[in-house]
């Protein structure tokens, strides 16, 4: 199994979380200002995004990303191999993502002099409490909804930004890096304006069973926003996130490229 495409995707995951950071740090009030751990799990789940993806389609279609150039493998398999690579990376990203929305929905500070303990002092903290309160099913609470979400997200982020390379660049040649920029910001914001639904609903999952359980399951949890709040509930947040997305996609497809190409 050729492994570059699992480390450019680990180093293009991590560029473009630099790039997203200040949007983190806006959107998750300060409790998340360190980079370690962001670096930790995106890095990581983007590697196995891309490692995956890539992979897929080499049993797929029998083309190395070398030759996919040349031989363009067909959107109904990018698609699948975007869904699989979505698939298992949700999988990973469950328990990073469970430690990010509960340290976010945090009401406590993190840490200041006189003020009441936060009940996670960090997300080594958070990990091991959660172990400790809701088993090690607990770390993978709401990852259901996670993999509903990035399942077919993925198939779409990787089928938005393969067209979109094509349509603006001559058969058989690379993409200019400004269409790589392009095509990756509009991937990401595709990618984004698809699961912001589900990510509404996978965040609420995530935070249910802290002190009492609320929702039956994703189904229940859906129903129940949406009469409580109207269909707006499934946009919340899309703004940001597809604000967000275009820069962070943009540089994480650049690099990702450019490393593969110059690996060969
Ligand atoms: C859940 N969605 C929409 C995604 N994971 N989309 C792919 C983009 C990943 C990128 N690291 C980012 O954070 O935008």
């Amino acid at each position: 199994m050729p492994v570059e495409e699992f480390v450019a995707g680990w180093i293009s995951g991590a560029l473009g979380l630099v790039l997203g950071h200040p949007f983190d740090t806006v959107k998750l009030l300060g409790f998340f200002k360190g980079m370690s751990f962001p670096i930790a799990s995106i890095a990581v789940v983007n590697s196995v995004l891309f490692g995956v993806y890539s992979n897929t389609l080499l049993v797929l279609t029998a083309t190395s990303h070398q030759e996919r150039r040349a031989q363009p493998p067909s959107y109904t398999h990018i698609f699948l191999a975007g869904c699989t690579g979505g698939f298992l990376q949700a999988y990973c990203l469950a328990p990073f993502d469970l430690i990010k929305v509960r340290l976010q929905n945090q009401t406590e500070p993190m840490a200041q002099p006189g003020s009441p303990q936060p009940q996670y002092r960090g997300p080594v903290h958070c990990a091991a409490s959660i172990f400790r309160e809701e088993g090690y099913r607990g770390l993978f609470r709401g990852a259901w909804a996670l993999m509903l979400r990035d399942t077919p997200t993925m198939g779409i982020y990787f089928i938005t930004y393969e067209g979109l390379c094509r349509q603006y660049t001559p058969e058989g040649q690379n993409p200019s890096s400004a269409t790589v920029l392009v095509a990756g910001g509009f991937a990401g914001i595709a990618s984004w304006v698809a699961a912001t639904p589900l990510d509404v609903i996978k965040s609420r999952m995530q935070m249910d069973g802290l002190r009492r359980r609320v929702y039956q399951g994703v189904l229940d949890c859906m129903v129940s926003s949406v009469r409580q709040e109207g269909l707006g509930v499934f946009f919340r947040g899309v703004t940001i996130n597809s604000a967000r997305a275009f820069p962070v996609n943009a540089v994480t497809f650049l690099s990702y490229e450019y490393l593969l190409r110059w690996w060969g």
